[in-house]
Order: C-alpha cells, then structure tokens, then sequence
C-alpha cells in the first residue's frame, strides 16, 4: 500500500469519520443478528419473562435503525473523501502534462496517454473505498467480535481468530498470487486495446482504402481473445475465493454452536447466548470477507498508481528558472551559435546556427526538409533547450525568464494547425477570449475564409469537427494563422509553413494579411514557397543542398 498512503494526505479528519462509521455500522449488523437471536431464544426459554427482554427489544430495534443510518452517513463522508481524492489526482496529472509538454510527451502513444489519465486516474479513486476501508474496518470489527467472543467462549475466540486470518489473509493472498499473471495480462491488453483503438479509428479512411483493415481486424481479436482468457482466468479465481470465504464463514456459525453449546448443555453459558454468538460471528464475516475484494483491487490499484506515477514523474525537457529575470522590452531574438539534438538522438540536427531578428523584421527562412526548421521556432518558444550557443530574447537567455512570460511574446501557427473540436468562434478565440464578432468576421474574409463561413452551418457557431475535420488542409492552416494575427500582444510571429496548403492566389493574399495586419511585430516564417514573398522579406537557407552542411546559414541574400 506503500504508494496508495500518499493519495489520502491532508484527509485525516474524513478517513478516521468514515471508518469509525464503517466499523460501527458492520458492528450495528452483528448486533442486530446476535440480538435477534438472543430475543428469540431467550422468548422461547422464558416465554412468560417478556418485560426482562425489554432492553434487548430496544437494542434490536436501535441496531436495526442505526444500522441504515450510520452506512448513510459512512457513505456519505467516503465518497466525498473518493471525489476530493479524483478532483486532486486528476489536477495533479493534468499540471504535469501541461508543465513537460510537448517535449515529454512526443513519442508516446496517445491512446496510452488516455488510458492514464482517464481509466487510472479513475481507478484510482477507489483506492479508500476499495482498499484501505474494508481493510482497516475488517481489521476492526475482528478486534471487537473477538474480544466480545472471549467473553462467551475463549476457545471459540483461538477458533475464529484462526477462521479470520483464513479468510481475510490467506485465502485472498492465495487468491491473488493465482490471478496476478492474469492480471498483469488483464492490464497490459487493456492498455493496448486502448491505443489500438485510438490509433484505428483516427487511422480508419487509411486502412479502409489501404487494405490494412484485415490485418487490424486480426490484431484486435488476438487482443480481445487474449483479454477474454484474462479475464475468465481471474473470475475462475474470485469464484473459488468466494466459495471458500462462505464455506468458512459457515463454519465458523457451526463452531460456534458446537462450542458454546457445549457451554450451554453444562449449564455455564446463558442459552441465548447460543444464538447470540452463532449469528454475530456469521455477520462478523461481513466485514473479513470482504478483505479478499480489497486484496484483488489492491493489485490493480497499485498498477494504476505505478501507471499515473510514470506521468507524474516525466521530467519535463525544460525548466523554469528559480528567479526569473523581468521580461526586457526590447524583442531581438538572437540565436548565437546554436547546437540542438533531439534528445536520446546522436544526430546533431542544427550546428552552429546563428541568426537575428530585430523587432519589425521579416525573415523567411528556407530550406531542405528536415534540416531543422521548425525544430529552430520549437527552440525560440523554449520546448527544448539548446545543446551549445545560445537563444536570447532582447539579450536575456531564454532559460533567464519565466516560460510563460517568454511564450506570451509569441504567437505561433505550427506545421501542424491544431484545431479544436468546436465551434469556429471557439477556435478563434482561443488567441483572444475577447474579441468581438466582427472583428472576427473581417479577418476571416481578408484570408478569404469567407466561403468556409457561408458553407458552414452557423457561420461562427459552425461545428468544425474532431481535429477541424469538416474543414479542409488550407482551411485549417488559415485558421490557424488568423489565431495567431488575435495575439496583437505578441511581437514576434512564428509562422510553420503557412501556406503549405494553399494555391499561389490564396499564399499570397495570406501573406499580405499578415503584412498588413502586424505593423511594427517582427515574423519568423518558414516556407519552401520564397518565390510568393513580397519584397519586405529577407529570406534566410538553413543549411545547403547536403545534409552534412546544414548548419550554415546565409543571412539575407536575394536569392530569389
Ligand atoms: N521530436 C523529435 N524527436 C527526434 N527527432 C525529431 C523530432 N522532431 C523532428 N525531428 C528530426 O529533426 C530533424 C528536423 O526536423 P524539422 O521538423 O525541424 O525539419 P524541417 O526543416 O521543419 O522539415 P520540413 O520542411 O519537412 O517541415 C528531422 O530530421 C526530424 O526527423
């Protein structure tokens, strides 16, 4: 449970309420059972004595109303404890992945990804309801059923506390250790079918026409078969389990009898005792049984906790400073001398780059692919730090100042237009949430998404679709853009091959917008189009024809 404790920090006051509830609503069960059967073996011995069994009539009673009450009031503190549990867990994963993105997480299979943070997460929040509270109740109820049973019958306590440990520790350890393969399995395929899953069905107009449905077809009922066996081999576990648990439970009710019985027919024990005893040690089992349900969870609640750990403990590729210097109000961003590799790659990708652009400047920068460009504005906006040389934002190193200071002097397109699921206005707004309508509508004309708005049911309330389905390449890339021109804040524009997409007429138009429409910031565009550049632009090659000589780079020559 060693992982598990954490998760329950700060909540001392609602664990210890929920389980002093927990154990005294199990107890209310016992002593209702027990007390009826005293009532009504005592009524039976004594039929002419009712006013004796007043008191016992009165506890039965209480037993039986407290009972209700007190697992409503149990599980009203336990699942406020479950969901403070998931609100913090699921803030705590979501901080970490906004805090090492996008570095930390390229590389990884988002249907993996998913799993995490939804189905462990989840998972999680069963870890008191599930693990420690029918632990430390059972743990509890024993102690008292044991210590009341020594009262009546110490030899009946040695039994029962032998049955206990049966049923509450051996039989689920045993249990545990016969399915923990199949659970190992269990997760791993989950975890698989999950990615797959999302994989196929982002992927699903490619294998359709490609012919990769048959294969993918295969791969999933390999992977359901192999859950299904899982599974099967688990519930054949916890149906014995459970077989055993009753079958024990039964024998400790006929140990009882037997026993105090004996006490009984010798004259030593009251003979409401009998029943008493026989059926509070029967409810008494309530509790331990459900150790072995605890003891199952626990195995995959420890695997999901290892699992949410992973992201927790992703090291972000770059850190904030611990005194961050003042943002500099000058907006030169020089890259002096700059070496990156990818992490975990030998490969250096840019090799002594150096360039500079002033604030107002345009430059294009240009090249073959691969040779680094993009990788070149991932650096400006700090998603890695650079292996030698520096990059500096108005003289002040990039690792100087607070990342999110630093990001908020940028507005950046990337290659790949992020587009949200949701309305167009939604999209939009994401550059600036206060923008008015209008503004909107003009700026969507001036990129000559006027069409998209008139074809798009709702205008600005249109529906754009998962990833900007419903919109076309050029059309994603140019919202994309337009996102970029609402960030008036920002003085440098970093623009990833905007118009990768587009026909000459609408590049063009596009860059001219951006021209006109971003007086005074400086841009940072990367293209394989220089032809379609107006004359305000420097145009910069990163690297030459050869991969070897990538890293020279030639400042504003009029190449083209
Ligand atoms: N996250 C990454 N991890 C490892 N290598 C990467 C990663 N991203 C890019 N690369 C590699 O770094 C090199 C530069 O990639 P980059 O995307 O910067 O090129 P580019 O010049 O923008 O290319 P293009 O014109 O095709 O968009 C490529 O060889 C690419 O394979």
């Amino acid at each position: 449970m060693n992982g598990l404790w954490p998760l329950l920090r700060g909540q001392r006051a609602r664990v210890v309420g929920s389980l002093l509830l927990g154990t005294l609503t199990v107890l209310a069960s016992v002593g209702l059972l027990a007390g009826s059967g005293a009532l009504i073996s005592g009524a039976a011995l004594r039929p002419e004595s009712l006013l004796v069994l007043l008191p016992l009539i009165t506890a039965v009673r209480l037993f039986g109303i407290s009972r209700a009450a007190l697992r409503y009031a149990e599980r009203l503190v336990s699942h406020d404890l479950t969901f403070r549990l998931l609100g913090r867990v699921r803030a705590e994963v979501l901080a970490r992945l906004a805090q090492v993105a996008p570095a930390a997480l390229l590389g990884r299979r988002g249907g993996d990804l998913l799993t995490r943070v939804r189905s462990d997460v989840d998972e999680l929040q069963g870890t008191y309801l599930r693990l420690f509270a029918p632990t430390l109740v059972a743990a509890l109820v024993a102690l008292v059923t044991l210590a009341l049973v020594w009262v009546v019958s110490p030899r009946l306590t040695f039994l029962l506390l032998a049955l206990f440990v049966l049923a509450g520790v051996l039989l689920p350890a045993l249990a545990l250790r016969a399915a923990a393969a199949a659970g190992r399995v269990q997760n791993a395929a989950r975890a698989e079918l999950g990615a797959a899953t999302l994989e196929a069905l982002h992927g699903l107009p490619d294998l359709l026409t490609g012919g990769g449905g048959p294969a993918a077809e295969r791969h999933f009922a390999g992977l359901l078969a192999t859950l299904e066996g899982a599974e099967t081999r688990r519930a054949r576990v916890t149906a014995g389990a459970n077989a055993a648990r009753e079958a024990l439970g039964g024998f400790g009710l006929l140990a009882a009898l037997l026993l105090v019985g004996q006490g009984v027919t010798g004259g030593q024990t009251p003979g409401p005792l009998l029943a008493a005893t026989a059926l509070g040690v029967l409810a008494s089992f309530e509790a331990v049984g459900n150790l072995g349900s605890a003891w199952a969870a626990s195995g995959a609640l420890h695997a999901a906790a290892g699992r949410v750990d992973g992201l927790r403990l992703l090291q972000a590729a770059v850190q904030d400073p611990a005194s961050p210097r003042d943002l500099p109000a000058d907006a030169t961003l020089r890259f002096a001398h700059l070496h990156f590799r990818y992490p975990h790659h030998d490969a250096e990708v840019l090799r002594d780059v150096n360039l500079t652009l002033p604030p107002g400047a345009r430059v294009a920068l240009v090249g073959p692919s691969g040779v680094g460009k993009s990788t070149l504005l991932g650096l400006a906006l700090r998603f890695w730090d650079p292996a030698g040389g520096d990059v500096t934002l108005g003289g002040v190193d990039l690792r100087d100042l607070h990342l999110a200071d630093l990001r908020s002097r940028f507005a950046w397109a990337p290659q790949q237009a992020e587009v949200f699921d949701g309305t167009l206005r939604g999209n939009l707004r994401l550059g600036d949430a206060g923008v008015a309508d209008a503004e909107l509508l003009a700026l969507l004309a001036d990129l000559g998404l006027g069409a998209l708005l008139a074809r798009l049911p709702g205008g600005l309330d249109g529906w754009v679709g998962e990833y900007g389905a419903r919109l076309s390449a050029g059309e994603r890339a140019r919202l994309s853009v337009a996102r970029a021109l609402l960030r008036p804040a920002a003085p440098i524009l970093l623009l990833d091959e905007p118009t990768a997409h587009l026909d000459a007429a609408n590049a063009r138009r596009l860059l001219r917008v951006v021209e006109e429409r971003t007086p005074g910031r400086a841009a940072l565009l990367v293209t394989h189009q220089p032809e379609l550049l107006g004359p305000g632009w420097r145009v910069v090659r990163l690297g030459g024809l050869e991969v070897e000589n990538r890293s020279r780079v030639v400042l504003g020559e009029a190449e083209w």
